[in-house]
């Protein structure tokens, strides 16, 4: 670093001094906090996303959102050059940087980590950041934080893709790199055209008639519901009435995929005149999908198709078509046997995992994160991820897309292969929908609509293909949740010892039981899972554990999510 850069990192961070007596920490999906005191942070993260850049040679993203928190909240994370999270090697320096109290410091942090990567300055290829941003208000003069905070690197360039959803500019940073279209029109464009391609290969057309028609989705009054505009206009007979567009609500109040998965009620302006509607709601930034129905006029009460009846649904179709393309399971000619696997963590409904395995599918666990579960996922040809809540994709890897083009060309020669023909290319469409660098509420929308169009599925039959077992989840607010250190995915605390006995010795009184705690990764709580056989055992069951944490680890108080 010449002095010329060292110079310009000192005097632009001097107009970014840090909030006092705050400790900002990477976390689960990027620094989240009330979005007056995050103009330092983003600024530094503008920093780190510029030698991101320099480091791998490609382009990086900058996502400016707090997800589905409340609209006053903001956020930033840092998008890889595949479209995925930002490495994990990399967190504990974003974690420094935030925290350094002093330009001299961050200077310093800055020369020393440049020095471990062997960063070079020497403007070869000078660094390219894309930016992208929600509908908070906050928006705008954080992400101005973070074109400084880029600038401060010499060379390097911010490009500003306006207000998109997380997954769009993740997409965006994925198309890029790999020299491709990445403008916004181009993603409408690909997820349009692959949903209509899987509808073209629809083998009965009479089926389309048997699932009932209307959609109506929650847009959380975030950017997601601007996004679907604009994508239904590339879709003829795609019937879907957006509510919640942020015209007139607040963002996340009382609407948006994680209020419904939470809370299973309907979201503000649903009511009785939509029982028996197919419905969807998405997240503040458009990453999390999930679907409902109301089941009867006299209640709010909704039935929940959450994440992980996405993944089976999914599961359900990809295994269906892998099936016929290597005819039946048998071995086919050129010895080749796709590894399908489904990832989910600790959150997971048992009766999902019991359902999948049951259908024969290979399960992994992972911890919570869509960072764990998507690394998981790329380990196999296709690999299906979903958190509970609504986050996940279904991973293709290269050498099974090659394998896949080789078999479409080989069978266009072949008559007999028509059947197996159309499962390679609606194998091939979902992989163009389903967004490949992470968990789309779009792309996922439009895959479900396609399946259930497929199958000729309502909402009640896709619901019914297994029954979730009551569940209740807690967090308890204990004096230090890192004091809790698990293992096998979440599933078991080690720290501080004897709490896992004393929870093993709840969980063993009850029917069908499973309970586990972890520290979460966004909020300062501990949080209580448990689930069995009927809803009154399983709140009492979570009810026991939380006391167990507050003996164990000192309480602060407890509330039920
Ligand atoms: C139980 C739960 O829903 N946890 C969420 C939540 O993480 P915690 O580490 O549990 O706070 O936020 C994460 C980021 O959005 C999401 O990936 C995860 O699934
Ligand atoms: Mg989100």
């Amino acid at each position: 670093m010449n002095d010329h850069q060292k110079s310009l990192i000192l005097s632009s961070s001097s107009q970014f001094p840090p909030p006092q007596g705050v400790k900002l920490s990477y976390g689960t999906s990027g620094f989240r906090a009330d979005a007056s005191i995050l103009q330092s942070t983003v600024f530094r993260v503008g920093i780190l996303a510029a030698l991101r850049s320099l480091r791998t040679q490609s382009v990086i993203g900058l996502m400016i959102t707090a997800s589905h928190n409340q609209v006053s909240d903001n956020g930033i994370k840092v998008g890889d050059p595949s479209g995925g999270m930002l490495t994990q090697d990399w967190e504990p320096f974003a974690d420094s940087i935030a925290n350094a109290p002093t330009p001299q410091e961050l200077l310093q942090l800055v020369e020393e980590f440049v020095a471990k990567e062997g960063i070079r300055f020497d403007g070869s290829r000078p660094a390219k950041v894309l930016l992208g941003r929600d509908t908070r208000p906050s928006g705008d003069s954080l992400l101005e934080a973070a074109k400084q905070g880029i600038s401060s690197i010499v060379g390097a360039s911010a490009v500003d893709m306006g207000i998109v959803t997380t997954p769009q500019l993740h997409w965006m940073v994925r198309a890029k790199n790999k020299g491709l279209k990445a403008a916004e029109l181009d993603y409408f464009e690909q997820l349009s055209s692959s949903y209509r391609c899987l509808l073209d290969l629809i083998p009965n057309g009479s089926k389309v008639e048997k699932a009932e028609n209307k959609l109506v989705v929650d847009g959380a009054n975030g950017v997601g519901s601007e996004k679907l505009e604009g994508l239904k206009k590339s879709l003829d007979g795609l019937d879907i009435e957006i509510r919640n567009t942020g015209k007139e609500g607040v963002l996340n109040e009382g609407v948006g995929a994680d209020f419904v998965q939470k809370e299973k009620i309907l979201p503000q302006e649903f009511g009785p005149k939509d029982v028996g509607i197919r419905c969807a709601s998405l997240d503040g930034d458009a990453d999390r999908l999930v679907y409902f129905t109301l089941p009867s006029e006299s209640s709010s009460k909704i039935d929940l198709v959450d994440g992980d009846k996405i993944l089976t649904l999914f599961a359900v179709f990809i295994k269906e078509q892998l099936s016929i393309l290597t005819e039946g399971g048998q071995m086919v000619e050129d010895g080749y046997h796709a590894r399908l696997g489904v990832i989910q963590t600790a959150y997971a409904n048992g009766a999902s995992t019991n359902y999948l395995r049951q259908l024969g599918l290979e399960i992994a666990l992972t911890p919570t994160g869509v960072k764990y579960l998507h690394e998981k996922a790329a380990e196999y040809d296709v690999g299906i991820y979903f958190e509970a809540n609504g986050h996940g994709t279904i991973l293709f890897s290269d050498h099974f897309l090659s394998w896949l083009e080789a078999k479409n060309n080989e069978l266009a020669s072949r008559s007999k292969g028509s059947e197996q023909k159309k499962a390679a290319l609606r194998l091939l469409a979902v992989s163009k929908l389903i967004n490949q660098a992470v968990g789309d509420a779009l792309s996922g929308l439009l895959l479900v609509e396609a399946i259930l169009i497929h199958k000729g599925w309502s909402i009640c039959k896709w619901n019914g293909l297994y029954q979730d077992l009551p569940s209740r989840q807690l967090k308890v607010k204990v004096i230090d949740r890192t004091a809790v250190v698990t293992e096998n995915a979440e599933t078991i605390a080690v720290k501080p010892p004897g709490i896992q006995e004393a929870i093993n010795a709840e969980i063993a009184k009850y029917p069908c039981g499973r309970c586990f705690i972890r520290p979460s990764g966004t909020e300062d709580v501990v949080r209580v899972y448990a689930e069995a056989s009927t809803q009154e055992a399983a709140d009492s069951l979570a009810n026991s554990v939380a006391k167990i944490a507050d003996q164990f680890l000192g309480s602060r108080s407890s509330s039920s999510v």
